[in-house]
């Protein structure tokens, strides 16, 4: 499987070095615009393979999208990350124009790609990529359901205090600060629900937390986080190697779904070879429609801003 990384920043050179030490993929192209970063990072990269005992081959590039025809699966990451107090919306005027023009050279080179949408505001700059390129609905997923369920797990396993290999947990709706909706109703603990341990205030408090972790972390690191997202973006781009049909929450194209249409939202995907194999329709109860046809309004706010 070859892999194309564009944005050789934070979050793709972490996406790249997880793919790299899962070993699943023969060939990673790092792409930048920024001359010799994706190069000097694929390199850098290439010198931990004997250390960590991967064979994936890791190149890097500026620029030059020849060099990533025929990939599999590309990763869109260009763009700028917010500032400490910034949204993830006041990204678009910037990141609109870089997605835009990334999907398009992407696809004149790899027209049978899956993409992967990272860069934000990321269900806008997916319904984006829908937008100019035409691809086929499963073959675009948006990243930020995975991100934010492995947070919400986080959280709850922190409330727990258990591993979070113990816990299990879905966030659906927008990958914002306020359209994020932790499904803590069906959350569970080794198929316990977490409502069995934890009081409404805790789940309230676990919930909260989780909406805002991205902002959590931009405020302690000066910009966005990496390891998560990349390690989110590494295990979708294994579950379409591999072809395993795992479920993630992932911003899809709605055709009806959830009562929505023309709109990419976060709900439960299942990857395989195929992109999105099958939006899976869970039944919400009143209170999460409701936040569900809010976060959709949001979004469509965004959207019309393009
Ligand atoms: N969806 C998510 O869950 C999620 C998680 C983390 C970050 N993000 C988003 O991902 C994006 C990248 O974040 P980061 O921390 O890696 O930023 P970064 O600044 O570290 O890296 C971005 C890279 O993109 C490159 N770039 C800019 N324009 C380009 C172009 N036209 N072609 C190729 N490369 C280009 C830059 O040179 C830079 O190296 C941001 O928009 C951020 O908000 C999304
Ligand atoms: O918070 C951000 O701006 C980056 C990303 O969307 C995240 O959730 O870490």
């Amino acid at each position: 499987m070859k892999v194309t990384v564009v944005g050789a920043g934070a979050v793709g050179a972490s996406c790249a070095e997880y793919i790299a030490i899962k070993n699943f993929a023969a060939e990673v192209v790092l792409v930048d615009i920024k001359e010799g970063f994706a190069e000097g990072k694929a390199m850098d990269l290439m010198q931990t393979a004997s250390l960590n005992g991967f064979d994936t081959k890791i190149t890097g590039v500026t620029n030059d999208y020849s060099k990533t025809a025929d990939s599999d699966v590309a990763v869109i990451t260009s763009g700028i990350p917010r500032k400490p107090g910034m949204t993830r919306e006041e990204l678009i005027s910037t990141n609109a124009g870089i997605v835009k023009q990334v999907a398009e050279n992407l696809i004149k080179h790899s027209p049978n790609v899956i993409v992967i949408v990272v860069s934000n505001p990321m269900d806008t700059m997916t319904y984006l990529t829908h937008k100019a390129t035409g691809l086929p609905k499963n073959r675009i997923i948006g990243m930020g359901g995975a991100l934010d369920s492995a947070r919400f797990k986080y959280r709850l396993a922190e409330a727990l205090d258990c591993p979070a290999s113990d816990v299990d947990g879905l966030v659906i709706g927008g990958h914002s600060d306020t359209g994020m909706i932790p499904l803590t109703r069906l959350a569970t603990r080794n198929s316990v629900p977490v409502s069995s341990f934890l009081n409404s205030e805790q789940l309230e408090y676990v919930k909260e937390e989780t909406k805002v972790g991205g902002a959590t972390l931009t405020k302690l690191l000066g910009t966005s986080a990496w390891y998560a997202p990349g390690a989110a973006v590494s295990a979708m781009v294994q579950a379409i190697a591999g072809d395993s049909k795992k479920m993630f929450p992932s911003s899809c194209m709605l055709s009806g779904e959830y009562g929505q249409k023309d709109i990419c939202l976060g709900v439960p995907a299942i990857i395989g070879r195929n992109g999105i194999e099958k939006i899976v329709e869970i039944a919400l109860d009143d209170a999460e429609k409701q936040k569900f046809t809010e976060s959709a309004d949001a979004v469509r706010k965004t959207n019309d801003l393009l």
